[in-house]
């Protein structure tokens, strides 16, 4: 899903056959001077060639004699906003237009504008190269893996997604939230009023993941029984989503004994949710800095069908993520991703300060201690003031 953020305020007649059909910068550049800079009747600029250089492309131009260099130039915005690319003049006998890419922002801050234009169950996933944002629906697509070496956007992605879901759904959303990586990326979202369990540590995750799967298995019986095929059928408007960072943490993949049964059993939980349990309104959210075959089980990836990938190290990492090469050669930029649906796109992921998400979440705090092993139940989420023991 994509949305235009940046929209260029083009000439007229320009922009609307721009924008209307798919246009290379060609012919825009073309339709500028059409539109702009010659008269039905005159002999129009004569195209020599283009080439493509690492970061623009020039386009060769003879000049007609009626077309000064100046004349031009005092187009440029018009060229510009057509393309909405950066574009440089020069003339030597030719006229030689450099057509810049635009370049990724470093930096793509959430705003509250941005969460409001996040319709249903979606999610904001980063911003193009052409300045439009795209998001994810989490109802189209059910289940997600993170990837990404450490320090380049996974936590505050995570972040970001748990933020926006509870502002835009705070009656209807619920949250699981496995910190494995010492509980305390998540400590701030642990006295929100949509949070089920926070766990932190495999033998808590553990509890969790097995309070997830009686509840899965009594909605998909009541699904049976009513007959509905998925949860769009039915009036709940519920949606469990578990997030597990660090998932690597829950491999049994190096382990002996009782570690690796209980890592197993996490494991193959994890499966289970992201094999049965979308349809019934469960979304798994698997983030790892370590994506080998180990850590992210077949079924797992299988059934995630969404990618966010930030820079990994190697390009076999990159494969067992996306099944192709490529986040290993994307650049030393913190929240830098590529995001894979149907099919990849570089975006730089939306960044979200921890002083943003606790003025968003406000309204949502509340007095109690929840544990993964103590409190969990598909209730709709305690009202405020309501207190949960903790272990
Ligand atoms: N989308 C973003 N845009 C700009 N900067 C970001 C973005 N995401 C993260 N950063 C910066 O990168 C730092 C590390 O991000 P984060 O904690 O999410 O990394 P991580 O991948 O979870 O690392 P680790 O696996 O080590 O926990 C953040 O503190 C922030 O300064």
């Amino acid at each position: 899903m994509i949305e235009s953020f940046l929209i260029p305020v083009i000439a007229g007649a320009v922009l609307a056959v721009a924008k209307g059909k798919k246009m290379d910068d060609r012919k825009k550049i073309e339709k500028v001077f059409e539109k702009c800079l010659q008269k039905d009747d005159q002999e129009p600029v004569e195209f020599i060639r283009q080439r493509k250089y690492e970061t623009y492309t020039e386009f060769v131009y003879r000049l007609p004699f009626y077309l000064s260099f100046s004349q031009i130039e005092q187009k440029q915005e018009h060229f510009e906003n057509a393309l909405n690319k950066r574009i440089e003049f020069s003339f030597d006998g030719m006229l030689r237009v450099k057509v810049f890419e635009n370049e990724l922002p470093e930096m793509f801050e959430l705003t509250k504008e941005i969460i409001d234009r996040c319709k249903g169950w979606t999610i904001p996933t980063g911003i193009d190269q052409q300045g439009d944002i795209h998001f994810h629906d989490f109802d189209r697509i059910m289940h997600m893996i993170v990837a990404g070496t450490t320090q380049y956007g996974k936590t505050v992605f995570l972040k970001m997604l748990i933020t926006v879901l509870a502002a835009n759904h705070p009656e209807h959303v619920r949250f699981t939230l496995i910190d494995l990586k010492g509980g305390l990326a998540f400590q701030r979202f642990a006295n929100l009023q949509q949070v089920v369990s926070v766990a932190s540590d495999a033998q808590e995750a553990l509890m969790a993941l097995k309070h997830i799967k009686t509840d899965i298995e009594k909605r998909l019986k009541d699904f049976k029984a009513a007959g509905f095929e998925n949860i769009r059928d039915s009036k709940i408007k519920e949606r469990h989503f578990i997030v597990v960072d660090e998932a690597a943490e829950l491999s049994p993949a190096g382990y002996k004994g009782q570690d690796k049964a209980l890592r197993q059993e996490c494991e193959n939980i994890m499966s289970y949710i992201a094999r049965v349990a979308g349809g019934v309104g469960y979304r798994l959210i698997y983030a790892t800095q370590y994506p080998t075959s180990d850590v992210l089980p077949r079924q797992i990836k299988q059934n995630c069908d969404s990618k966010v990938c930030f820079r990994l190290q190697t390009a076999k990492a990159s494969e067992v993520v996306l099944n192709e090469k490529g986040a290993e050669k994307l650049p030393f930029i913190k929240g830098r991703c590529i995001y894979l649906t149907d099919k990849p796109v570089i975006l730089q992921a939306p960044y979200i300060s921890n002083e943003f998400i606790d003025d968003i979440l406000k309204p949502y705090k509340m007095e109690k201690r929840v544990s993964a092993i103590e409190h969990h139940s598909n209730e709709p989420p305690a009202p405020n003031g309501y207190t949960i023991e903790f272990k």
